[in-house]
């Protein structure tokens, strides 16, 4: 996380209800800090792609304020300072990969170099292909070289990686970091909670429009491992072979869930010293022990269920 925080983007109690009579989002507060990359999350339908397009000034809200940089996400001087990869990106097949960056370079006052796109997309050997030839991951990248185009402050990422291979993803892992590094702000929507939890400084769960969790992917595990307390704790699973009751666990020091998989008993705790401290101490033939940090599809499951 940067030192000094500077907000580059914030929805303010926004509300936002379509013609359709659905509420997308309802009183949601949101900030984007310089330097971040900020995972937004949440199940389909929670509101994600709204909140996105209230930031780039495509969508308004029903209620509530929207400021990018201080100013109307629809003002040119944001908008040249914001780039965006969405999931139904779509470039003309004709062109060359090479004119495809060209053109959407040539729309900003200061772009990036062609090199410099080329590069952070992973564009060699395929820049003299027609769009149309590309395969989904092909292309996927080159969309990224356009969103990237400008040298844009804040940037929108729809899915990014959806289609690459392992490498591909990788590699566009490492430029989102770099990206960050150099003071970008990256908002990043994704349904690999991997990436989120690879990726991103902070992690933004909504869900029914709301905000529901916000904090480090570390926070964000703890708190959806069956702690209600929005206080970030160091939650741990403790799996072992135990003659132990699943009713004397559940009664110990810091246990919030107690699960048989197997012959192995699943322990979640919230004092996993004290706990094991106290198991050990009363089940000599306490085998096969591991401990391990929650992992973030169950935090997710769990938050975004008990909303
Ligand atoms: N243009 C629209 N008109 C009417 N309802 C809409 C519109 N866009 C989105 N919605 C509704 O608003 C709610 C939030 O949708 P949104 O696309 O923001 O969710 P999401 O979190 O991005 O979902 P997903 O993960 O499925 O992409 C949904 O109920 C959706 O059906």
């Amino acid at each position: 996380m940067p030192v000094a925080v500077e907000t580059v983007a914030s929805l303010n109690n926004i509300t936002k209800r379509y013609k359709n009579g659905v509420t997308a989002l309802d009183g949601l507060s949101l900030d984007l800090h310089r330097g971040e990359i900020i995972a937004l999350l949440g199940p389909n339908g929670a509101g994600k792609s709204t909140a996105v397009k209230l930031m780039m000034g495509l969508t308004a809200p029903t209620s509530g304020s929207v400021g990018i940089f201080g100013a109307d996400p629809r003002d040119p001087h944001t908008r040249l300072r914001t780039g965006v990869m969405l999931q139904v990106g779509r470039a003309p097949e004709m062109l060359r990969v090479r004119e495809h960056v060209n053109i959407f370079r040539g729309y900003y006052p200061n772009p990036a170099s062609y090199a410099a796109l080329v590069k952070a997309a992973g564009l060699e050997g395929i820049e003299d292909r027609f769009f149309g030839q590309l395969s989904g991951g092909q292309k996927q990248r080159v969309l990224f070289a356009i969103a990237l185009a400008g040298d844009p402050d804040l940037i929108f990422l729809d899915e990014p990686t959806v289609g690459l291979d392992i490498e591909s993803r990788r590699t566009m892992w490492a430029e989102i970091r770099a990206l960050a590094a150099r003071g970008k702000t990256v908002l990043l929507t994704t349904h690999y909670l991997e990436e989120a939890d690879a990726l991103a400084h902070r992690i933004i769960v909504i869900n029914k429009g709301k905000v529901i969790c916000e904090g480090t992917p570390a926070e964000v595990k703890s708190m959806g491992s069956g702690s209600r307390s929005t206080t970030a704790k160091s939650v741990k699973i403790i799996r072992c072979n135990t003659t132990l009751t699943a009713d004397h666990l559940q009664a110990m020091p810091g246990v919030v869930a107690v699960v048989r998989v197997g012959s192995l008993t699943e322990i979640t705790s919230e004092q996993p010293e004290d706990t094991l401290r106290e198991m050990l101490a009363l089940d000599q033939s306490l085998s096969a022990l591991e401990v391990e940090s929650p992992a973030l599809e169950d935090a997710f499951l769990a938050l975004t269920s008990h909303n």
